[in-house]
């Protein structure tokens, strides 16, 4: 048996659309779960070589499903990102009419991308949530629910038609999805690399979240995510995603984690994997003082200052 990828399905998600433009994804086994969690679970119980599953998009932010997944439980990591360009098809079971449309579904993260097209086309329909978009067509095949948003190519395989296609409140709408397995040497740096950790401040001062900032800007390192999510423990207590561009093995990047191991109760890494659709060319160069080269002579001048021999 092939080693297998666990998805967001059923089949017919944007997941699994994003999931096969990853080359390695063609000498896999792609199996479908009902929930992003249950993908996840059976990487970490072993069953799936890897999981692939949405983490962010362009209109909402975090889908906190995975993010609170990734934050809590058994150490996982990111291996791969991928980001897909989004808009939705109104699917309804064939000879359903706008007008006919009392109910209808799609994953919650679906809501914000399509929430004026709805206010004026279907304004008095009831939206229920459902566990992924082609969880949604599915449940319109079953008779469920009257209509779904998907992604057009989803209609087939459920039996259903697009009444509409092409819809999406923002121009441009990505979201964006990362092949995540246990935890294991990152792949080597490229160049436009990204690095994903959540941290736990140590206690709650004034500047608290500016203290870790600080250990970023203070090497040059940009930030690409900041989302904080409650970590359960009561009002006022988050942890913070972050996305930062650069590679573990980037001195900047190295030194910004040690900054932050030090100064935070806890840090979670979460990877350090080549960033989506930007060529190693197009990163702008380390801010002056924070190249490799600059950490390496920097930290080789203190240990001959410490043998007294500047
Ligand atoms: O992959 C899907 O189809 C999902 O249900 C997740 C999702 C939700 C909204 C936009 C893109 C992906």
């Amino acid at each position: 048996m092939p080693a297998s990828y666990a998805y967001l399905g059923p089949e017919g998600t944007f997941t699994e659309v994003a999931l096969r433009t990853l080359p390695e994804a063609a000498t896999r086994e792609l199996v479908p779960m009902v929930s992003v969690p249950a993908a996840l679970d059976a990487v970490r119980n072993g069953e799936a070589e890897a999981a692939f599953v949405p983490i962010e998009n362009s209109v909402e932010g975090g889908i906190t499903t995975t993010l609170d997944e990734l934050v809590a439980g058994e150490p996982l990591m990111i291996y791969r990102e991928v980001l897909l360009s989004i808009t939705f098809a109104l699917l309804v079971r064939p000879d359903t009419k706008l007008s006919e449309i009392k109910t209808v579904t799609a994953h919650p993260a679906a809501q914000p991308q399509v929430r004026n097209w709805m206010k004026a086309n279907l304004p008095d329909v009831v939206w229920e949530s459902a566990a992924s978009n082609a969880d949604g067509a599915r449940l319109v095949q079953e008779g469920r629910y009257d209509a779904a948003f998907a992604g057009e190519f989803a209609a087939a395989k459920y039996g259903l038609v697009p009444l509409e296609t092409g819809i999406h409140d923002a121009e441009n709408a990505q979201t964006r999805f990362v092949l995540v397995g246990r935890p294991a040497r990152p792949a080597a740096p490229t160049g436009a690399d990204k690095t994903s950790i959540v941290l736990w401040q140590r206690d709650d001062h004034p500047g608290g979240l500016r203290d870790l900032l600080g250990e970023f800007a203070v090497r040059g390192v940009n930030l690409m995510l900041l989302q904080s999510r409650p970590t359960g423990a009561g009002i006022g207590n988050y942890c913070f995603c972050i996305d930062a561009e650069g590679h573990i093995s980037d001195r900047r990047v190295a030194e910004t984690l040690m900054g932050l191991k030090r100064i935070c109760l806890q840090v979670r890494f979460l990877g350090s994997y080549p960033r989506a659709g930007v060529r190693a060319e197009d990163v702008p160069t380390a801010l002056p003082g924070t190249s490799d080269d600059e950490f390496v002579k920097a930290s080789d001048w203190v240990a001959r200052c410490q043998d007294g021999r500047f």
